[in-house]
């Protein structure tokens, strides 16, 4: 199974530090600081580490952020207050619910309490509309990052046969509507899908959003495929620490034409997108026009 060069890697460091930069030189031009409001209730680890992460960034590029830890036990009320307050607040240009969100609290009316035109993460259902209609809105981060991503790596999906596995209203649902707006011939599978390497090795381009470490073997991929592996799981090294794999198995390197590494892929263009988008939503709240159109308003 040698013979192939290893594919290409997709690099996500270099094409985050380009949408940071134009992120960063766009902050310049308001009259303030974009302001994020970054909300995480409770103490998971993963989601504390993120939200830090998240902050330390936006301070590197000049945008302000607040982190608003709340406590496990915070009742839904108390968030939805917290929510609509910072929707209300014209210091505050986006918002961003760290998700998951403690088992008793229930997400949709959270995510709906959010200002669309804050709504930094787009999830509310007027962004998610838009995204499927095609129409300006604000993109979910990691869908926009990976189009981002493959953008800056010169990889074009128009016309392309795209599969993505999942179909979480995070990451799948909203990714294959951006391929779809750019083009690309879509389908989604998902845990009831028979025969799941059939339906993948149909791939041009290939996007796993499962959670599910090494998912994805070589021979559920199309030789030459670009493959875009969005999985984050956390696999104990036997001397008691974690590393971070992906939902693609390593030897999938043999047989795709590219491949987004873990770590290093997908997962600093989230937090880069993250920082644009608040940028863009600072820009319409000043009511000045962006630069040019860019993919990420697509
Ligand atoms: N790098 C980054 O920036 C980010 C990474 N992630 C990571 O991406 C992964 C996915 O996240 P998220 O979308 O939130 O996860 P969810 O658990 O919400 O969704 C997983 C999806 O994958 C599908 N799936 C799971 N197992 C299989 C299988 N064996 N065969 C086919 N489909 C399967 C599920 O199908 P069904 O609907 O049928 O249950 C579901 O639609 C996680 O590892 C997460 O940590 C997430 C966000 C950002
Ligand atoms: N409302 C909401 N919006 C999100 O965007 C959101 C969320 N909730 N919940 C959880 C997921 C996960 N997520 C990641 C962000 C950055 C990395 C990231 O920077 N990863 C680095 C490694 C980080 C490390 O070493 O731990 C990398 O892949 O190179 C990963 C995953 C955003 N999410």
């Amino acid at each position: 199974m040698t013979e192939r060069p290893a594919a290409q890697v997709l690099s996500g460091p270099p094409a985050a530090a380009a949408l940071l930069d134009e992120a960063s030189r766009r902050a310049a031009r308001l009259p303030r600081p974009p302001h994020l409001a970054l909300v995480r209730v409770g103490e998971d680890p993963a989601s504390v580490s993120y939200v830090r992460g998240k902050a330390k960034k936006a301070a590197e590029v000049g945008l302000s952020s607040h982190v608003h830890a709340l406590p496990e036990a915070t009742p839904q009320a108390e968030l939805l207050a917290l929510v609509a307050a910072l929707s209300a607040d014209p210091a505050v240009d986006g918002i961003l619910v760290q998700l998951p969100l403690p088992a008793h609290l229930d997400p949709e009316p959270v995510l709906r309490a959010v200002d669309p035109a804050k709504d930094v993460d787009g999830l509310h259902p007027a962004n998610t509309g838009a995204l499927w209609n095609g129409h300006e809105g604000l993109r979910p981060c990691t869908p926009a990052g990976i189009m981002a991503l493959l953008a800056h790596h010169g990889v074009s999906v128009r016309g392309q046969r795209a599969v993505v596995v999942g179909r979480s209203a995070l990451v799948g649902r909203p990714v294959a509507g951006l391929l779809l707006n750019a083009d690309a011939t879509v389908t989604l599978a998902h845990r009831a899908t028979p025969d799941l390497g059939a339906v993948t090795r149909e791939a041009d381009v290939l996007i796993v959003a499962a959670g599910q470490a090494h998912l994805i073997t070589p021979d559920m991929v199309r030789p030459g495929a670009t493959v875009v592996d969005v999985g984050i799981n956390r696999v104990p090294t036997g001397d008691g620490r974690e590393r971070l794999t992906g939902d693609v198995h390593p030897d999938v390197a043999q047989v795709a034409g590219a491949l987004t590494p873990v770590p290093g892929g997908v997962g600093p263009m989230t937090v880069a997108q993250l920082l644009m988008n608040t940028v863009i939503a600072a820009e319409r709240q000043h009511a000045l026009m962006p630069e040019g159109p860019g993919e990420h308003v697509r």
